[in-house]
């Protein structure tokens, strides 16, 4: 099949790179390898989640959120949101299409030829798991986090939590509510603020240079939290945004584990060296007993196994959304890449 554009991804980015495409009148395909749009947001994410940047941070090209939305978009309501993008621009990717080679996709083996090809499968497509010594035999259950749903199936269990990025400190949060007996791995210093400091320095961001915005954010952070080394948080030597904006790494944006840390009913471990049976045991010699571990340890992309530029059948390559900067960056990627698009057609019709 010959296409203009072909979309290898239907999560929010592919969606909004298809409708700015639309807005300029070029037809695009989007293939999805899941039954569903925006999988990690029905499939692979967790009940109390709620979008950590304020909405104005948060919105699709083309479509602000409806009013009344609430300023953090609870994950019901921007699936919602994401249902009414779909319904709007009359977007239908085909499902089930799991790109196996740039030249090829799975399944009846089809195959299609595009003047441009755009990847837009997030930076969150394969879970990632570490090998621990000894955990193929632990006798307790083994899950990621983006398995993890709610608490409430771990009342009364003792429960590891394993890696303190967003995931793993917000789940060490939900399963403590529940009555989960609840630890969580840190093994490396991170920066922890909460929703109203970074949407604060986001919107001063505009005006003032990163290391001012730093330094407002952290001065606020010690007036809030305070010294954590104590309880076994340390913060890194760079500032939050300046991490965010050169290294892509996000800060923990704070939903009360901090409290529960320091009222010690979430306990803190260091990092974990082996596995025996039930028995975890950490680098400082302690051995404590698990019913199951959550490991909150991030994602790798999946880009690299199937996209050989050697064997493309495009024309052009585009990435959508694999900037590290949130929803607001996909917003951003998917106008600029539609623009391009446009550019480069308009120049060739005019050569022809
Ligand atoms: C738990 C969690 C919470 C988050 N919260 C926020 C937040 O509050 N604010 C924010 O700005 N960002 C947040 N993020 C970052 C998040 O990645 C983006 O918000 C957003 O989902 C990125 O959209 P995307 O379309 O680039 O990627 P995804 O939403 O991951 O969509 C990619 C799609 O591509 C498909 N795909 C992958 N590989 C293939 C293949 N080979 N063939 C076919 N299809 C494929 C996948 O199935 C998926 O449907 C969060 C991430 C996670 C994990
Ligand atoms: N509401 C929201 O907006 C939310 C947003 N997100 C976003 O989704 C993205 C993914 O977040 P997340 O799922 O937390 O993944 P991250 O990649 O951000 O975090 C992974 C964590 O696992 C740790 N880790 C990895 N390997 C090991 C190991 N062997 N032992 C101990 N710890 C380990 C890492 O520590 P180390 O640094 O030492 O490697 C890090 O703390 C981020 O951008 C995040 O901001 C996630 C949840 C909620
Ligand atoms: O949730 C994430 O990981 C994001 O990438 C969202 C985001 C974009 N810019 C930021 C600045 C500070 C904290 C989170 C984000």
């Amino acid at each position: 099949m010959e296409e203009v554009v072909v979309i290898v991804g239907a999560g929010p980015a592919g969606l909004a790179t298809f409708t700015c495409l639309k807005q300029l009148n070029i037809p695009s395909i989007v293939l999805e390898r899941e039954d569903c749009y925006a999988s990690l947001w029905k499939k692979r994410s967790y009940d109390r989640l709620k979008l950590h940047l304020a909405k104005q941070f948060c919105s699709l090209p083309h479509m602000p959120y409806p009013p009344h939305t609430p300023t953090f978009v609870p994950r019901v309501e921007f699936i919602k949101y994401i249902d009414s993008y779909v319904e709007k621009f009359d977007i239908n990717p085909k499902y089930n299409r799991s790109i196996e080679s740039s030249n090829l996709v799975s399944g009846d083996f089809e195959r299609y030829i595009a003047k441009f090809l755009v990847v837009a499968t997030g930076e969150n497509s394969k879970d990632f798991i570490p090998q621990i010594p000894g955990m193929e035999g632990f006798e307790g259950h083994i899950l990621h986090s983006s398995d993890f749903k709610s608490g409430k199936e771990f009342d009364g269990k003792k429960v590891l939590v394993v890696g303190c990025g967003n995931s793993g400190m917000e789940i060490a949060y939900d399963l403590s509510n529940h009555g989960a007996s609840t630890s969580i791995v840190i093994r490396s210093p991170f920066h922890i603020v909460n929703k109203e400091m970074i949407w604060l320095g986001m919107s001063l961001l505009s005006y003032l240079p990163l290391w001012l915005v730093d330094s407002i954010t952290l001065t606020l952070a010690r007036l809030i939290y305070g010294n954590l080394t104590k309880y076994g948080l340390h913060r890194p030597t760079r500032g939050p945004f300046e991490l965010k904006v050169k290294l892509g790494r996000s800060p923990v944006i704070d939903v009360g584990t901090v409290g529960k840390i320091k009222q010690g009913k979430i306990k803190v471990c260091p990092e974990m060296t082996k596995i025996e049976k039930n028995n975890v045991e950490f680098n400082n010699g302690e051995i404590q007993q698990f019913d199951a571990l959550v490991f909150a340890t991030g994602y790798q992309s999946t880009t690299n196994k199937w996209l050989k530029v050697y064997e493309l059948v495009a024309h052009e390559i585009y990435c959508t959304g694999l900037s590290r900067r949130g929803l607001a960056g996909v917003s951003f990627d998917a106008q600029k890449v539609a623009d391009d698009i446009a550019l480069i057609l308009k120049s060739e019709k005019r050569q022809n």
